[in-house]
């Protein structure tokens, strides 16, 4: 069995200044374990500390080191270069592209949902909005309104420049401009759960040979020996983080869930859940594969695969959001269960396959816009 699964894609779009390079210095700097690669146009803009040492791997291709790698591309490039970085050597898990200067971001997305290579996967796409230029912003450049309408996470940045009415007013601003449900989450210096995005690995997944990279950041994040510093010890933790507050809700159950009730809840979920991540046994005839589920935002996705030799066959769910009810999410997710899923008809699957990637073939001719292929509402069937 090929055990390797696709990369996500995340693409990280937001007007000049608004602080997309901060966002992803914060995100390399605190991916646990995890090994990132880097798109961007100009190497310039990475700042992070690891530049310092970063080694040449060659093709524009630098190595930002303990398991980061970065490229600069114009947008005709993107595909190459996501070829070497999705190269299996890498051991990459995660791909985010900074897409100022490269293409619009609706153009990036459509190019990721297009492409042939099946070693990676669209992720979703995170607008950075500059909280102290909102006005400034969306008067210079209208083209605003419409990336905010097809983002999937907004982080609002820069929220130490504004007052809390100003920022209550521009959050009530974007929850009108974006598409219904899309969370905003506040952020300074661009310092957001990097877990929103992707899933940070411990250390000890990834390491191989110790660099000394590795050490040095280890010494300097000592919280990351369990891989993350969210306290999501299971049930509803709360994160204690100094910068902002996310609680983690864990939900597993042995009993196969209703792919309709499921989608029902995902459909319904609050603007505060950020992200879902885990996988899910349907268990209905024909369709008793591995489920896995990742939702960044409105982003949504269904991945099935086999199950494990021996594996057993369970429903794992993590997530995480902000002024989430943890327990109401829990109860909704208990409403879920399917006691009898051989009887459920084929039929009821279709919900949940219409977040399932198809072949590039058919996304190719399909030409959709994203907003058209994350549908808001489930089936009606
Ligand atoms: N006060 C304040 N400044 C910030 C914050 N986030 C970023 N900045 C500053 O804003 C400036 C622009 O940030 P960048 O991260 O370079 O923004 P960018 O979107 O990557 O910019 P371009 O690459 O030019 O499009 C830098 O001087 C940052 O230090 C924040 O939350 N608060």
């Amino acid at each position: 069995m090929n055990s390797r699964q696709p990369i996500p894609v995340v693409v990280l779009a937001g007007f000049l200044g608004s602080g997309k390079t901060t966002v992803l210095n914060h995100l390399l700097g605190n991916r646990g374990g995890t090994r990132i690669g880097v798109v961007v146009n100009d190497f310039g803009a990475i700042e992070i500390d690891a530049m310092s040492v970063a080694g040449q791997v060659g093709d524009s291709m630098v190595s930002l080191g303990g398991g980061c790698l970065c490229c600069a591309v114009d947008g005709s490039e993107l595909d190459a270069y996501l070829e070497k970085l999705a190269a299996p050597a890498h051991r990459i898990d995660v791909i985010v592209i900074e897409a100022s200067g490269l293409a619009e971001p609706q153009e990036m997305v459509r190019m990721l949902m297009a492409s042939e290579n099946p070693d990676i996967r669209y992720g979703g796409m995170v607008q950075v909005v500059d909280a102290a230029e909102f006005d400034e912003t969306r008067a210079r450049h209208p083209e605003t309104d419409r990336h905010l309408a097809v983002a999937d996470l907004v982080v609002l940045n820069k929220t130490d420049r504004v007052d809390s009415a100003e920022r209550a007013r521009i959050e009530a601003r974007l929850a009108e401009l974006c598409g219904p449900g899309t969370p905003v989450v506040g952020a300074e210096h661009g310092r957001i759960d990097p877990e929103l995005l992707f899933d940070r690995r411990p250390w000890t997944e990834t390491r191989g040979q110790l660099s000394f990279e590795d050490l040095l950041a280890q010494d300097q994040e000592p919280e990351h020996d369990h891989g993350h510093d969210c306290g999501h010890d299971g049930g509803h933790g709360r994160c204690s983080h100094a910068h902002a507050a996310y609680e983690s809700t864990e939900f597993v159950s042995e009993q196969a869930l209703s792919p309709r009730r499921f989608i029902d809840f995902l459909d319904r979920r609050p603007a505060g859940l950020y992200r879902i991540k885990g996988f899910v046994y349907f268990g209905v005839p024909g369709h008793e594969e591995r489920y896995e589920v990742h939702a960044v935002g409105r982003f949504l996705r269904f991945a099935p695969q086999p199950w494990g030799r021996g594996e057993a066959r369970l429903t794992q769910l993590v997530l995480i959001g902000s002024g989430t009810d943890g327990a109401g999410l829990l109860a909704e997710l208990e409403a879920c269960r399917e006691p009898a899923p051989r009887e459920a008809r084929p039929e009821s699957m279709w919900g949940v396959l219409r977040y399932v990637a198809r072949p590039a073939a058919d996304r190719a001719r399909a030409e959709v816009e994203p907003a058209e292929v994350e549908p808001a509402e489930a089936e009606p069937f």
